[in-house]
């Protein structure tokens, strides 16, 4: 009974990201099949979903042989329960029958799902048995179609292809230390390795059991996504505005360098999360929170140094979200280059002479990174302050030529995509 459960609650979860446009986290906050789960049930039901979002393109196309119509076209819980049943057995490795009876008693058990068991129980009897479709699938058909175009356009072929394959594995946990004289200790207690610049990497697991999370010594954040807060080169004292700040990872690198910070962000919702990260970190004091739009905000004081973390269409954090392909569209992302040239130009406004704007996004998309810098450049009154390879480290390979720095798994390790530019004040 638990066993069926526990794939009936994947399938909600798959219902919940794929035809509700959720994130998998909203899912699992939803999802009341889900939430009735406990202990190994709860983690399988989660893996499952989880490994059926990372290879959903290359699943549909592993099934697609056994169906006489497209997999769009079933009902949803039918359609779920298939990904379902073929991410146990290509991908998590479940015994062949407990997937095909497992899945199939789901169906039996749930009554949106009762009539689709005889057409599970046969197709999934033969996926168990053949998965060479699936093998066959390129690495970029964990995508849509029109995303692989996208990310092929920006990144070529061979690029496109080595950031799908990075997909298809779980991630590690990367944590960045509050205080980075410590980082070496809590490096050997807790069994970590140093990554990046200066981040700790743990496997993937519970979060909140790790050594140090409760004191409120580190927080979660990719090595990558740790960049952009680095190259702002901070004095103590200085005051930074960090715009588009929640939930506040950056913000907390930049108050913990000794910065006055003002955490900029327009989502009253997402601030809150601001103020418990800073809470549990103990820099709440020494950050000033402002809900307002980065566009027409307008403070008494000019910034010695920004940070803006623009809105984009996350494609670098499909390892962590894979979701994000399937619930966003190009509609979706198409307003996103406008929207980051204006805050920059914005920005452009809020430092003083002289002063610097570190601007990143966490996707690869070239006109959400380079052109929109580009653009910046031609009228805003900024100039280029190159990243130096000595700066960059361990992400000097993902230098480009002008000296912005696009991070993707050419580096040697696994990583979210980032892009990166250093700008300065010119008058
Ligand atoms: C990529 S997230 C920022 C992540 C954050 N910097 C961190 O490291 O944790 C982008 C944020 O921009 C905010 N945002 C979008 N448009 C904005 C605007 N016009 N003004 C202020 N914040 C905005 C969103 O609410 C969202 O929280």
């Amino acid at each position: 009974m638990s066993a069926s459960r526990s794939r009936q609650a994947a399938a909600d979860l798959l219902i919940e990201t794929l035809d509700n446009r959720r994130t998998l986290d909203e899912a699992m906050e939803l999802s009341e099949t889900y939430g009735a789960l406990t202990g190994p049930d709860r983690g399988f039901a989660r893996a499952m979903a989880s490994a059926a979002l990372r290879q959903l393109g290359r699943i549909d196309k592993g099934l697609a042989p056994f169906l006489n119509r497209p997999i769009e076209t079933a009902v949803p819980p039918a359609r779920a329960l298939l990904r379902v049943g073929a991410a146990q057995s290509w991908i998590l490795d479940t015994p062949a029958h407990a997937v095909v009876s497992e899945t199939v008693n789901a169906a039996k058990q749930w009554a949106r799902a009762r009539s689709a068991s005889g057409f599970l129980n046969a197709v999934l009897r033969k996926a168990v048995n053949d998965r060479t479709a699936f093998d066959a699938a390129p690495a970029t058909s964990v995508w849509p179609d029109w995303l692989t175009v996208e990310l092929m356009t920006s990144l070529g072929v061979e690029g496109a292809s080595a950031l799908a394959r990075l997909q298809m594995e779980e991630p590690d946990l990367d944590l960045t230390v509050r205080d980075e004289g410590f980082a070496e200790d809590l490096a050997k207690r807790i069994g970590a390795k140093r990554v990046g610049l200066g981040s700790l990497r743990v496997a993937s697991g519970d979060v909140a059991g790790v050594e140090g999370y409760r004191a409120g010594d580190w927080w979660v954040q990719d090595a990558a996504a740790a960049i952009p807060a680095q190259l702002l080169d901070i004095e103590p004292g200085q005051t930074v505005f960090d715009l588009c700040a929640a939930p506040g990872g950056k913000t907390m690198q930049i108050a913990a360098k000794g910065a006055k910070t003002i955490a900029v962000d327009r989502s009253k919702t997402r601030l809150q999360r601001v103020e418990e990260n800073l809470e549990r970190t103990n820099l709440r004091e020494a950050v000033e929170i402002v809900a307002a739009n980065a566009e027409t905000w307008s403070p008494d004081t000019l910034a010695d140094a920004i940070l803006l973390d623009a809105p984009c269409s996350a494609f670098g954090t499909l390892r962590r979200h894979p979701e994000g392909a399937w619930i966003k569209g190009p509609d979706d992302i198409a307003r996103f280059p406008e929207v980051q040239l204006r805050l920059l130009k914005a920005a452009a406004g809020l430092v003083k002479p002289d002063g610097t704007i570190v601007y990143c996004v966490c996707t690869p998309l070239k006109r959400e990174g380079a052109d929109v810098v580009a653009a910046a450049l031609k009228d805003a009154g900024l100039e280029r302050a190159p990243i130096t390879a000595e700066e960059a480290g361990p992400f000097a390979s993902a230098l480009t030529g002008a000296g912005d720095l696009l991070t993707l798994p050419q580096d040697g390790f696994a990583h979210d995509a980032f892009y990166i530019s250093r700008l300065r004040r010119t008058a």
